[in-house]
């Protein structure tokens, strides 16, 4: 008989919760869609889901409509989740509409008690072939929470392509980042590419939740995954809807930045100016 095989005991459950937002479907029939699909996928503990996808991210036009406070009916839907499923919820973002009337894509963390653990306003907000950077007002402030991926931070999407912002939740002592994304099929290989990339320069969990489908004529990527800290692909959904759940072993970062401690090796950010001068390159 094979002996059974028990998860370790930080063994983390995470549930990638890939999901598509045709134009078809308005955003109270994809709440409630979403809704179900995560009832009917009990027993993970960490649930993530893409960016922007209960308003869709290319919805530019239903923005100002569809924004919502942090009481609104995506994170209402999210804090009932949490609670029915004692489980943590990353809600990946909304159109956060905050008090002064301004609106940011804001990523949003729900603990099991129902609370908000975290909030993240996009940083880098996009405006290629998008008018994201024109209708949102991006955030000014980093935050990691302790959940049970370990000290969590959340980045957006087009954060990705940022080192510099990976590089500050490092140094804050990230664990894991969180990754909601709206990434085009377009582009897909820089998503793989780049979820490595950041995973492998701070040795960290990376938790990549992609939207999938058409949206106002453009393809998305899809391609969720969750990449550990040494950079290796632990799973990666397809091109199409799909909740896929994969065991996580939270100490492995510890492990990894023990076994190989680049980290410690990183100089401090003032080395780098007076390096570049001492090899010759003048500055102005
Ligand atoms: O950087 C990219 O290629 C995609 C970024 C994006 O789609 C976004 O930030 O929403």
């Amino acid at each position: 008989m094979a002996t059974p095989v028990s998860a370790p005991a930080d063994s983390v459950d995470v549930a990638l919760v890939q999901v598509a937002s045709p134009d078809s479907e308005s955003r109270d029939e994809r709440i409630a869609r979403v809704e179900a699909l995560l009832l009917a996928n009990p027993g993970a503990d960490v649930y993530v889901l893409p960016e922007l996808w209960s308003a869709g991210y290319f919805s530019f036009d239903a923005y100002d409509a569809l924004a919502e406070s942090l009481d609104g009916p995506t994170v209402a839907m999210g804090r009932r989740v949490a609670a029915a499923l004692d489980a943590w919820i990353h809600l990946g973002s909304i159109v956060e509409r905050d008090p002064s009337g301004r609106l940011h894509n804001t990523a949003v963390l729900i603990a099991p008690s129902g609370l908000v653990a975290q909030t993240y306003r996009k940083i880098h907000v996009f405006g290629y072939q998008s008018l994201e950077s024109e209708l949102l007002t991006p955030g000014e402030t980093l935050s990691v929470v302790s959940s049970p991926l370990g000290a969590t931070g959340s980045t957006t999407c087009y954060d990705l392509r940022f080192p510099g912002l990976w590089q500050e939740l490092s140094d804050r002592g990230a664990e894991a980042v969180v990754v909601p994304a709206a990434w085009p099929a377009a582009r897909r290989e820089h998503w793989r590419l780049l979820t490595q990339a950041r995973a492998v320069e701070h040795q960290l969990w990376v938790v990549a939740v992609n939207a999938c489908g058409v949206q106002r004529g453009v393809e998305l990527g899809g391609s969720s995954r969750i990449v550990d800290p040494s950079g290796r692909v632990l799973a990666e959904c397809g091109a199409d809807e799909e909740v896929l759940r994969c065991r996580i072993d939270v100490g492995l970062t510890a492990v990894v930045r023990a076994e190989f401690p680049v980290l410690g090796d990183r100089l401090d950010r003032s080395a780098y100016p007076g390096l570049s001068t001492a090899s010759g390159e003048e500055t102005a």
